[in-house]
């Protein structure tokens, strides 16, 4: 049952269908088959009884029922194939929706301890081997299986010792394929890790193609990849290579069987105690379970295999999403108190305590690496806090409904993802329900507007892969325009670190003033003198606040934020004149 849980992905009631109509169609494919027997039983009898008549009119009448059990076979094998393939991509594509919601709702502490190669693997390869158990495997077991039970219980009826010379060898089979079975888990699990392997280093090479060829690093990066495909090959043999003579073993067994019953018939109909219709008939159906036999056995292999594809995906739905179903309150003050953090066994944020009041402008600053964007990432509940807490409105963040959470904050990052679609549906991730005179209305606020409308199909043009059509300042406004239209009471901002034109800063800046206004503001700055009028700014070294104030309050201190603020105001110089 559990290898059935797994091989549909924990949706086993996809299978009910498909079982129900494979079996009807394989007792259907029964008929012809005991209506052959019937006919050999006709001929053979003049001469078993040389008294007896060949009975033509009965012979003319199992041809017909020969037609009619095609017909009938066809007409119960169409509802058999379709629902066959029905379950199996429906429960793909339903497991793969499933699957990737589930990820949305993951922590991205657990999220970042997968390669997301290996992830994509999973919803694409994984429920692929899921469709083909379905579709494919299942099937094929249960036909594989019914025609040898239900010959054993006839054959067993009409001679015992032939059916016992038949099957003799039969548990014999099972038991090598058995033991397939655990041969089979660990090297299916090591052949799936370096199958893993591979895709992700295909996607590295891939994904690095630019740095490659820029760096002409072509030698380390293919001999990674290169090495990775040798071992998924290696694997690949070592599985076969073991599990192939246990496999052709218990085939061998079966084979015997056929053989033993064919000496076993001889010896009795010799010895006067067979007849030679039931032997006739014994010889028929011996040979035509062989087939279905062989392909179960060889099927349970790959059963077994589809079967650990199954239980990543069972494993990785049963990972528990991020709690809390608190609504989130209607005052948006953001207050941590003793807040530490880190990620895995690395510590980031140190008793940080701070108070962001609602409505007001925080700016983050601090050398690289202190924890700026930890904290932006924290209060976005992208991860929750080791220890300590962050209230919002006076309760804790932990305990409110994540999605909830995120619907009261925009989010504008330095590394702008956008969606391969058109503009206008990139800005509406903002809202899906707005219309396209507020999606522009959010664009002219953001600056984006005369960009857009330049473009060749305005704003039904399509961005590229990750919005590769575009500079990084427009994919930037095109983010703001987005968290405009969202128009959330929290804005998280982390400026931009990249050197831009001035007149892409001076657009930038002015669509942050609009996105800004009237809201909770946290934003980490680079460029301190974007935060000169912010309300308060929060200096940050090592993961613990050193200082916090207003700007000139922070000059006045002349401690690691003056030394920022002397240090940048000589390299603006040194930019303008380079
Ligand atoms: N996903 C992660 N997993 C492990 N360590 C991380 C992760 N993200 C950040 N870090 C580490 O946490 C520390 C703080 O990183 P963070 O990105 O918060 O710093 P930052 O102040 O925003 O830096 P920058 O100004 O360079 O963006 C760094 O040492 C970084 O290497």
């Amino acid at each position: 049952m559990s290898i059935l849980y797994n091989i549909t992905a924990g949706a086993p009631r996809k299978l009910l269908k498909p079982i129900l109509y494979t079996t009807l169609a394989n007792f259907a494919g029964i008929i012809p088959f005991a209506l052959l027997v019937e006919a050999a039983r006709l001929i053979f009898a003049p001469f078993v009884d040389p008294g007896t008549q060949l009975d033509t009119l009965r012979l003319w009448w199992v041809c017909g029922g020969m037609v009619a059990s095609l017909v009938l076979l066809y007409l119960a094998e169409i509802p058999a194939y379709r629902s066959q393939f029905r379950g199996a991509y429906s429960a793909a594509a339903e497991g793969r929706a499933r699957l990737a919601e589930h990820l949305r709702k993951l922590s991205l502490g657990f999220l970042n301890k997968r390669d997301p190669g290996d992830l994509a693997n999973m919803i694409m390869g994984d429920f692929t081997l899921v469709e083909h158990g379905i579709s494919h495997l299942v099937p094929q077991m249960i036909g594989a299986l019914v025609m040898p039970v239900l010959a054993l219980a006839g054959l067993s009826f009409l001679d015992w010792r032939m059916a016992a010379a038949l099957f003799a060898a039969f548990p014999i089979a099972i038991v090598l394929v058995l033991l397939t079975s655990s041969i089979q888990r660990k090297l299916g699990a090591s052949h799936m890790r370096a199958k893993l392997d591979a895709a992700n280093r295909l996607q590295e090479y891939l994904n690095g193609i630019r740095v490659i060829k820029a760096y002409n690093l072509k030698g380390e990066r293919f001999v990674r990849l290169e090495g990775a495909f040798k071992q998924l090959m290696k694997h690949s043999i070592r599985i076969e290579g073991l599990l192939g003579p246990i496999v052709l073993s218990a085939i061998a067994c079966v084979r015997a069987g056929l053989t033993l019953m064919v000496i076993t018939g001889v010896h009795l109909l010799l010895g006067g105690s067979l007849d030679l219709i039931t032997f006739v008939t014994f010889l028929i159906i011996g040979s035509r379970i062989f087939d279905p036999l062989t392909t179960a056995l060889v099927g349970y292999a790959e059963f077994r295999y589809h079967e650990q594809a199954g239980e990543r995906i069972v494993q990785l739905l049963e990972e528990p999403v991020m709690q809390g179903e608190r609504r989130p309150p209607e005052q948006h003050d953001v207050v941590w108190k003793d807040v530490s953090f880190g990620y895995m066994d690395k510590d980031v944020l140190k008793e940080v305590s701070v108070s962001m009041p609602s409505g007001s402008f925080t700016a983050l600053v601090g050398p690289s690496g202190s924890g700026k964007s930890t904290m932006l990432r924290l209060i976005a509940r992208f991860y929750d806090p080791d220890s300590g807490k962050i209230l919002m409105g006076g309760q804790d963040m932990k305990k409110m409904e994540p999605e909830a959470l995120l619907r009261k904050i925009s989010m504008v990052f330095q590394d702008v993802y956008l969606f391969q679609d058109t503009i206008a549906n990139n800005i509406r991730f903002g809202r899906n329900s707005a219309s396209q005179r507020e999606i522009e209305e959010a664009a002219r606020k953001a600056c984006s507007h005369d960009f857009i409308m330049k473009l060749p199909q305005g704003y039904d043009t399509m961005v590229g892969e990750g919005g590769s059509m575009l500079s990084g300042g427009e994919k930037q406004r095109i983010s703001i325009a987005r968290a405009i239209l969202k128009d959330a009471p929290i804005v998280l901002l982390d400026e931009a670190t990249a050197s831009l034109d001035p007149e892409n800063e001076k657009e930038i800046q002015m669509a942050i003033d609009q996105l800004v206004r009237g809201r909770t503001v946290i934003a980490i700055a680079h460029r301190l003198k974007t935060v000169k009028n912010a309300d308060q700014i929060v200096v940050l070294d090592n993961g613990r606040i050193v200082e916090q104030g207003r700007h000139q309050e922070l000059l006045a201190l002349e401690g690691l934020y003056a030394r920022m603020w002397k240090l940048q105001q000589e390299t603006v110089g040194w930019r303008l004149s380079s």
